[in-house]
């Protein structure tokens, strides 16, 4: 899948938060987007796959040089960010399977095995809405990393997270990521050191 922005921008009110985007993000290579809070990094990510709107310029998708639509896009994609919400009523199993009915996994894994994976296995019964953030925000990289998609989005991926929570994202991203085009939002540096294509938003004020 590559994603393809010309002369993109974004305008809230009459505040352009960024103008003039050409860019372009292939398949197998990784991505992040920098710049300091407020800066449009979570508002470039969704415009890029047409869940908000943009004000000027184009996207477009396609794969194996056939064009994609935008309404189709959301089939290929896994997200895991700040502002998109676990069923808090949920158990972990019943959040995993959920999951599972509109994403399959990865090599047909169970959502027995992907708690496994994602090292929350003592905690299948337990409600979401009683877990700490750090495991909220492993098991919202787990569904992402597991899931059969091409295109990978995270959005600040190591808040929350402890160091060995820092360390298991980086094992998860050498495992799951050189195949799939991945983006990430980030003001954190060590989450995103191994990331050759820097895009800073202030670049397109
Ligand atoms: N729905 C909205 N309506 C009006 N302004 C908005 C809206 N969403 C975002 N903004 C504004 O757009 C700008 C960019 O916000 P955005 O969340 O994209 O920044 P960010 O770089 O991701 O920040 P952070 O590092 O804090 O997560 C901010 O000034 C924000 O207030």
């Amino acid at each position: 899948m590559n994603i393809q922005l010309e002369n993109l921008g974004k305008k809230f009110r009459k505040e352009w938060i960024f103008r003039n985007v050409n860019l372009s993000f292939e398949a197998g290579k990784n991505y992040t987007f920098v710049g300091p809070n407020g800066s449009g990094k979570s508002t470039l990510l969704q415009v890029l796959i047409g869940v908000m709107p943009h004000t000027e310029g184009k996207v477009s998708y396609s794969s194996n040089n056939q064009e994609v639509s935008v309404d189709d896009i959301y089939k290929k994609i896994v997200i895991a960010a700040p502002y998109l919400e676990l069923v808090e009523e949920f158990t972990l199993l019943e959040s995993v399977e959920f999951h599972q009915k509109f994403k399959p996994f990865k090599d047909n894994i169970s959502a027995n095995e992907l708690i496994e994976k994602i090292q929350l296995a003592p905690h299948k019964d337990k409600t979401v809405k009683n877990f700490s953030s750090g495991m909220k925000q492993r098991l919202k990289l787990g569904l992402a990393f597991y899931s059969e998609a091409p295109i990978i989005l995270l959005d600040e991926p190591t808040s929350n997270l402890d160091a060995q929570g820092t360390a298991w994202y980086l094992e998860q991203i050498e495992k799951h990521t050189p195949d799939r085009l991945l983006i990430i939002c980030s003001n954190q540096p060590n989450e995103y050191t191994f990331c050759k294509n820097i895009v800073d938003i202030r670049d397109y004020k």
